[in-house]
């Protein structure tokens, strides 16, 4: 009797401590969606009924509202619908909105150090000493790394030639090599060492498990919550290999001296300033997270984008046709029959290609800012409080038919430059926008088009008999990726 007197009074707690703020939106005549408790809008998330993609797209579609407010639990977010206020939000009026919802929570020993958590002056201190890993001079050298591993996945698709074969495997084994070669200065090949550990554990980091979504939505969507169960990112066994592997090659270069123009040559310097300025240490933790936040955070994005690009090219004969075209005239002026940067740079269908393909299918369910300042929406009198999460729904705006008609249509047309010129420039985002937009974009841009290009060369693609006519994202995944989807690599 006791028992449920104490349940009873547990449970009116714990409905008044949640519902307390489900008249938030309301008080600030900001629009909303009714809440409920005791999940606030996140049902279908919890219930495995939607994907987190999926649910931030319904959310988005719910209103035709520039703005409309929900709840994840019992904290209140702000979905941000208008173009001009997304891009007032992410680039004109970036101050404000400076930081991520992960911004200067300390959780995950390992985390904290990377660029997704650091407060906006280190942020910035980092983010300008890491960027010029990324320039076109550090892309062209690496092109001997991406044209190595491209040839070897030719080889073994050459193997298999004819047979159905995991389109995502092949993605994944490629991107392996490439990371491992760039981030790591290591010269793997997971096509034939099929149990590669890099390969292995970068396959478990981001793998679609129920723990896995809660730890990326707890870190990256309520960081509160999840520093109060303890929730870390990522499993510490995982992190060490990286770690195991990052400080021997750290050490390899610094007794050598010797410099490879590579994410490596960065950390060497990194280090050897240790102080960044403002009391900013570079120790060797914050060196290890650098080097790993980049397989996390390019590793299932780009081998996710060079998967779904072959599934749409096998079910889209006539633009695979028209793609091979111009890649089999393209390369046709080069002597030494390799793609050069500037080559695979001018592939202007391949560019519309892999564009379309990342509208359909955006990686990053979310992308998200925290408002530091109190800032008015231009033109009414509405006030964003500072602490107020925002959201911005790529999913949602990739599939509104006021931007881009027929959204389930693969047409790479849409990027063509009239096409661009008629759209709102903030409505597409694969790489978010504005000063805190990816850092990799043309890193992950280049893996996949060298890639496709080599595929496309060597190969027709054909759909099977198991191929769906339309992916569907599974519940538990954070990340957008598919699954299980099998082609055939036919020799021409
Ligand atoms: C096709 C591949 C990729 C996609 C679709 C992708 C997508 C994204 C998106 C949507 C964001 C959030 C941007 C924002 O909030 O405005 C982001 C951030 C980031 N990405 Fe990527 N990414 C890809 C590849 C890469 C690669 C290859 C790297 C590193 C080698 C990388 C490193 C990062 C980092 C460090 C950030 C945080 C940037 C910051 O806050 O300053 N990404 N990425």
């Amino acid at each position: 009797m006791f028992f449920i007197i104490f349940l009873g009074f547990v449970l009116v707690l714990l409905y008044l401590y949640i519902t307390q703020n489900f008249d938030y939106w309301k008080k600030r005549g900001i629009p909303y969606l009714e809440p409920s408790f005791p999940f606030g809008n996140i049902f279908p998330l919890v219930s495995f009924k939607k994907s987190y993609a999926d649910l931030m797209a319904q959310i988005y579609n719910s209103s035709k509202e520039s703005i409309v407010g929900f709840w994840i639990f019992n904290i209140p977010f702000l979905m941000i619908r208008s173009p001009e206020l997304i891009k007032n939000i992410l680039v004109k009026d970036f101050d404000h909105f400076n930081e991520r919802l992960s911004s200067s929570i300390k959780i995950d020993p390992f985390f904290n150090n990377t660029i997704f958590s650091l407060e906006f002056h280190d942020w910035k201190n980092l983010r300008t000493r890491l960027s010029p890993s990324f320039t076109t001079l550090k892309l062209k050298h690496f092109m001997h790394i991406f044209n190595k591993a491209s040839n070897e996945m030719i080889e073994y698709l050459y193997e298999v030639s004819g047979d159905a074969v995991d389109c995502k495997q092949i993605a994944s084994r490629l991107t392996a090599n490439v990371f491992a070669g760039c981030g790591f200065g290591y010269n793997i090949n997971c096509f034939k060492d099929v149990d590669n550990d890099f390969f292995v554990y970068s396959q478990k980091l981001l793998a679609p498990t129920v723990t896995n979504l809660v730890r990326l939505v707890g870190f990256f969507v309520v960081p509160e919550i999840a520093a109060f169960f303890k929730i870390t990112l990522f499993k510490k066994s995982d992190i060490e290999f990286y770690r195991h592997h990052f400080f021997k090659v750290l050490k390899a270069r610094e007794e050598s001296g010797m410099k490879n123009n590579d994410f490596i040559d960065c950390y060497v310097q990194l280090k050897k300033e240790g102080d960044l300025g403002d009391g900013f240490i570079m120790d060797d933790d914050s060196l290890a997270a650098q080097a790993i936040q980049f397989f996390i955070a390019g590793y299932e994005t780009t081998s996710s984008l060079i998967s779904f690009t072959l599934y749409e090219l096998a079910l889209n004969e006539d633009i695979q046709q028209n793609l091979r075209h111009e890649i089999v005239d393209g390369l046709a002026v080069e002597e030494d029959g390799k793609f050069s940067y500037e080559n695979i740079m001018e592939l202007s269908y391949l560019n519309k290609v892999i564009s379309e393909s990342m509208r359909k299918y955006p990686s990053l369910p979310l992308i998200d800012r925290k408002c530091v300042k109190d800032y008015q929406i231009p033109g009414t009198k509405i006030i964003i409080e500072k602490g107020t999460k925002c959201q911005f729904s790529p999913i949602g705006l990739h599939y509104d038919p006021e931007f881009f008609p027929n959204p389930d249509i693969f047409d790479p047309e849409r990027f063509s430059p009239e096409n661009v010129k008629t759209r709102p420039s903030c409505v597409y985002m694969p790489f978010g926008h504005g000063p805190h937009n990816c850092i990799g974009q043309r890193f992950g841009l280049l893996t996949a088009k060298i890639c496709i290009a080599q595929i496309l060369k060597n190969f027709q693609i054909l759909p099977t008999e198991s191929t769906p006519k339309r992916i569907e994202i599974d519940s538990k995944l954070f990340l957008i990726k598919p699954k299980d989807v099998f082609l055939k690599f036919v020799k021409l």
